[in-house]
């Protein structure tokens, strides 16, 4: 008897979860003996259902939400020693993991993706005990999304997080940083440092085309000096995909990480507030199993 477990955040893509649920049970239905439906109601919910779903030996969890819910769902299912395929409907605003997944980004198009039943082997990181799917941040530019309220998230989408940050950008100095990766220690003064797992960061495809969600890589950018000229030239390296070639810019890619600042600074985990610096990171390779358009 195969059994799958649909996780929904009703308060989720501006409350418009619920719309989504009656298409993806169907689905769920068709594809599965039995299916499992489970409401979160608070922050951590997403995270205790998707470990009951590996105890239970469920064969598939579909979560419907945000990047905050996927990243739980995330949180729960790593490192179990059963795991379901995994696959979610974006809800969200900047919806990083679906877009380096290459998912539609139509939710009733992403129905469809686990109807194909085709998966892929995903790479996720992990600091402390936490499990992220796209980007740790480190800087003031970094720490001025914590102040991005829902409201201005609804209003203003990603662009929410440029505004903020273009303040923190006006008020901020370099600070002193040390990276310790696979090939060395790479030490001096950054803006912003940015710990990439996938290509899309901050909805923006095109910051590490290089990276692959199954590369076994963080893909680490240093922005080693900020001013108005040089953000020129760097927007359209970043859009075009070749930031890593910028002189103001360093680029290594490694599987392991210990980073520390001279000063307090927090790190960002896909989003979030992370704690205040040194960390170890390291990629977890190949540690989902995910639900992907089978043509991508
Ligand atoms: N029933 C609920 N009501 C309110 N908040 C909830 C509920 N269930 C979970 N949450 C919280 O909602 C948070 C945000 O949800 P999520 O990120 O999935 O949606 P979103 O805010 O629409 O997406 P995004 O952050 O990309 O805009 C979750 O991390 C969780 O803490």
């Amino acid at each position: 008897m195969s059994k799958a477990m649909l996780i929904i955040n009703p308060s989720s893509g501006k409350a418009d979860a619920l719309s989504h649920e009656a298409p993806a049970i169907k689905v769920l239905q068709e594809l599965y003996d039995n299916v499992t439906i489970r409401y979160t109601e608070k922050a951590g919910d997403a995270k205790d259902l998707a470990q009951q779903a590996c105890e239970q030996r469920f064969d598939a969890l579909v979560t419907l939400g945000g990047d905050g819910t996927v990243n739980e769902s995330v949180n729960g299912l790593a490192e179990q020693p059963h795991q379901p395929a995994f696959g979610f409907l974006p809800l969200g605003t900047v919806n990083d993991f679906a877009r380096a997944l290459q998912l539609p980004l139509d939710p009733s198009e992403a129905i469809e993706v686990i109807r194909q039943q085709h998966t892929i082997p995903v790479d996720i990181g992990k600091v402390d005990r936490t499990y992220f799917m796209n980007v740790l941040a480190i800087g003031a530019i970094a720490e001025a999304v914590y102040d991005v309220s829902p409201e201005q998230k609804s209003a203003f989408g990603p662009l929410a997080y440029v505004l903020e940050g273009t303040k923190a950008f006006r008020h901020h100095t370099p600070f002193a940083l040390t990276l310790e990766h696979d090939q060395g220690v790479w030490e001096g003064d950054a803006y912003l440092a940015l710990v990439a797992l996938t290509n899309s960061v901050g909805g923006i495809e095109s910051l590490a085309p290089q990276a692959k969600v199954h590369d076994g890589c963080f893909h680490v950018f240093i922005v080693k000096r900020l001013g108005l000229t040089n953000i020129a030239q760097m927007i359209p390296e970043l859009l075009q995909g070749s930031l890593s070639h910028h002189e103001d810019i360093e680029y290594f890619a490694t599987a392991t990480l210990r980073a520390s600042t001279a000063e307090r600074h927090i790190f960002n985990i896909d989003g979030d507030e992370g704690r205040p610096l040194p960390f170890d990171a390291a990629v977890l390779p190949h540690e989902l199993r995910i639900f992907v358009p089978p043509d991508r």
